[in-house]
């Protein structure tokens, strides 16, 4: 058994922003099934307290940046956590990352270094007798882990995961004490970027692995179109870097056992919940096929592109349902082509149990992001029988076989992709979809195909647990 203790800022379903929640939420099940013992250390946001049972006090700190906090080890949703009770940092309302007016917390940076400061100190501390041997850590808000063993002195073997590397916890030199950070390490071999300080260069500069989500965006990180700055740091710690691709809850995204719509086994299945979903969003009949969005609206997601695109779709009778949130101009464009077209329609906000029931009652799901580490949605349509049609990016690339001629006459092709990632390309990629959507036969193979094609965590987990191995008996 190896020990990991895996840090994050959000775990679903306690809390959950996005798709790091997804993951850091299902590795501890993945892992347990390959022999890895996995406790997750998560800030003691409100949901988090409430959920929290069989409580036990393992530490206190009089000054957890600015103020007290207890350490208690318990248990939620099936996952074996170890929660920061700081009432000063976390126990606020709002998202884990931004007060109820949307605007970031401003003491962020100090927030997560306090999260990265306990994950160093119970790697060398433990937690009750329980000695983890490898610290895991989630994009930036883990960041500083590896500084801070070093500044206490050493401990357990890090690794440090890029979910998305567009967020890179910089901030000010100034805060330098604020953050308890060594000011000897301000230094671009340390936790300096561009003048000023990131948490996320100090945990890729510093942590003994590093991942991220999928083989692909581990290539494209290298290159300045990806790195977003950090793609030279990348490429000094290549050696260190591999590719997991994430697989998804297969227990929650279960199409014969989702209690969130009318379950399926097959193509036929489908019907009911798309007539319902139709129902749901207001949309009227067509014999073109009906196209779903679930995502965070944001540029890394494209869907600019699907506003540029969308009389490719509606001309050749398809229609489109969309739910998300985000920039308030991509919402706004999104209620407006809603207003001006009957095929098409917007849900503004978050809403899990109608992603289920879009992502059942849809035919395609479309996802053209400009960059995407792994992607999870793309997976849940494979696995629903809903056919991905993607970007030619990074975990896209990697999870979805485009539906050429050779991979169709092969029986493999799943999706369609898309390249480069431009309205013009996706147009052409959305006409491509309506052919075969009219194509009875082909059009069932390709959902048949995606929806035998593996997209749990095995294989993934496997990898986790061999670097798990290797990292812990290397020390
Ligand atoms: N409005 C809404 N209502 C309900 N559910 C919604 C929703 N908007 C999004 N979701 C859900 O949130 C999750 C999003 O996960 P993704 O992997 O697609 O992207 P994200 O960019 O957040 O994650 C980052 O981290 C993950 C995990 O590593 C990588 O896969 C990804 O590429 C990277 O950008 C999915 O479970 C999706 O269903």
């Amino acid at each position: 058994m190896t020990r990991v203790l895996s840090i994050a800022s959000e775990c679903a379903p306690l809390v959950k922003t996005g798709g790091l929640a997804d993951v850091a939420g299902a590795l501890p099940a993945a892992l347990g099934a390959q022999g890895v013992q996995m406790r997750t250390l998560l800030p003691g946001y409100p949901a988090v307290m409430d959920a929290l049972h069989d409580r036990a006090e393992v530490a206190h700190f009089h000054d957890l940046f600015g103020g007290q906090a207890w350490i208690l080890s318990g248990r939620a949703a099936g996952l074996d956590l170890v929660v920061i009770d700081a009432p000063h940092l976390y126990a606020r309302a709002g998202s884990p990352y931004m007060a109820p007016d949307g605007r970031d917390w401003p003491d962020n940076p100090e927030r997560f270094a306090a999260l990265s400061w306990i994950g160093a100190h119970l790697g060398i501390h433990g937690v009750a007798g329980w000695h983890p041997q490898v610290l895991h850590g989630h994009d930036w808000q883990a960041g500083f882990v590896p500084q801070y063993l070093r500044q206490m002195g050493g401990g357990p073997a890090t690794v440090l995961t890029i979910h998305n590397i567009a967020f890179t916890g910089s901030t000010d030199p100034g805060r330098v004490q604020s953050l308890r950070l060594d000011p000897w390490h301000f230094h671009p071999e340390g936790y300096e970027f561009y003048g000023g300080i990131s948490a996320l260069k100090s945990g890729l500069m510093g942590a003994d692995a590093l991942t991220t989500v999928s083989p692909t965006y581990a290539a494209e990180l290298m290159t300045p179109e990806y790195g977003m700055g950090l793609d030279g740091v990348i490429r000094h710690r290549r050696e260190a870097l591999t590719g997991i691709l994430n697989g998804i809850d297969a227990d929650a995204w279960d199409p014969g056992a989702d209690p969130a719509i009318r379950p399926y086994r097959d193509q036929e299945g489908k019907g009911a919940n798309k007539a319902a979903l139709r129902a749901e969003m207001g949309l009227p009949d067509t014999d073109g096929p009906l196209c779903v969005i679930v995502s965070r609206m944001s540029h890394q997601k494209g869907l600019d592109l699907v506003l540029e695109a969308l009389l490719a779709l509606l001309d050749h009778g398809g229609q489109l349902a969309v739910l998300g949130s985000g920039d308030p101009g991509l919402e706004q464009a999104f209620r407006q082509a809603a207003d001006q077209n009957p095929h098409v329609a917007v849900r503004i906000g978050y809403d899990e149990g109608l992603s289920h029931r879009m992502i059942a009652g849809g035919d395609a799901i479309l996802v053209p992001s400009r960059f995407e580490p792994c992607g999870l949605t793309q997976m849940y349509g494979l696995r629903y029988g809903t056919v991905p049609v993607v970007a030619l990016t990074g975990g896209l690339a990697d999870t979805v076989i485009n539906a050429s001629p050779a991979a169709l006459a092969r029986g493999a092709a799943t999706g369609v992709q898309f390249s480069p990632v431009t309205a013009e390309a996706l147009r052409g990629a959305l006409t491509r979809l309506c052919q075969l959507y009219r194509d009875g036969d082909t059009w069932s193979r390709l959902v048949a195909n995606g929806m035998s094609h593996p997209v749990g965590w095995d294989q993934s987990a496997r990898a986790y647990a061999a670097l798990y191995a290797r990292l812990s008996t290397g020390r």
